[in-house]
């Protein structure tokens, strides 16, 4: 089987938020990031958190249950294209799940398809596209080598998306009628303090639904 990295970007500066990093904040008891991982590593074989420097110790602390490699950004700020470089560079596993730390209700069954994708086909990336053409990049399955040098190759040039490293790489695309399969929520994502409270009430909704 081939070895797969979790990979979780953290590094964004969370305007939209607040005063906190939302990585750390408690969503029903657990740190965001925390959770998020949580789901991931359930499906992968090793975990990576990449993040700024001065967030590292905390988010180090945040989850010990979990065994984190920390990959701190060597450029930050660079947005998810410089995380997901740096994160990547982090681990030796050929294939990285790569997930937002601010996507809590990933769906780890989309993982494992994503993963089962790359390794049929050899694709460089398989990326989730949904009904209005976005590409869900912070949730997408990398082949770790060669997105990281894509990726560097734009961070060379001066920077941009990690979409613009697609260019040179073999992507596969996975559509709407196929991401039906998951869960609905599992591209959701918190910017906002009323996102975070709204989130927090569907977990706990779901939770008294399983008891
Ligand atoms: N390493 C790194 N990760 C980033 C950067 N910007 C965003 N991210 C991560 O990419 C994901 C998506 O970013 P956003 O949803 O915009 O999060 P954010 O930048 O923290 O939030 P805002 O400041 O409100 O835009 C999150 O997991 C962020 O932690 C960055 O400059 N460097």
């Amino acid at each position: 089987m081939t070895r797969v990295a979790g990979v979780i970007l953290a590094g964004g500066r969370s305007r939209r938020f607040g005063e906190m990093d939302k990585a750390l904040a408690r969503l029903d008891g657990v740190p965001l990031v925390c959770r998020t991982a949580g789901r991931v590593t359930s499906v992968t074989d090793e975990l990576v958190f990449n993040c700024r420097r001065d967030q590292a110790s905390a988010l180090e602390s945040a989850c010990p249950d979990l065994d984190a490699t920390i990959a701190v950004d060597t450029d930050p700020d660079t947005g998810p294209l410089g995380g997901i470089r740096t994160g990547l560079d982090a681990t030796d596993a050929p294939l990285s799940a790569v997930v937002a730390c601010d996507m809590p209700f990933v769906d780890p069954s989309l993982l494992t398809f994503l993963v089962a994708e790359a390794t049929e086909t050899g694709a460089d990336v398989v990326v989730p596209q949904v009904e209005d053409g976005w590409f869900q990049t912070t949730q997408a399955v990398y082949r770790t080598e060669s997105v990281s040098a894509a990726a560097n190759a734009v961070l060379e040039q001066g920077g941009g998306k990690i979409l613009d490293a697609f260019d040179s790489l073999d992507v596969r695309t996975v559509g709407p009628e196929t991401l039906a399969r998951f869960d609905p929520r599992t591209f959701e994502n918190i910017n906002t303090r009323e996102e975070f409270a709204a989130a927090e009430s569907a977990i706990r909704a779901r939770r008294t639904e399983a008891e």
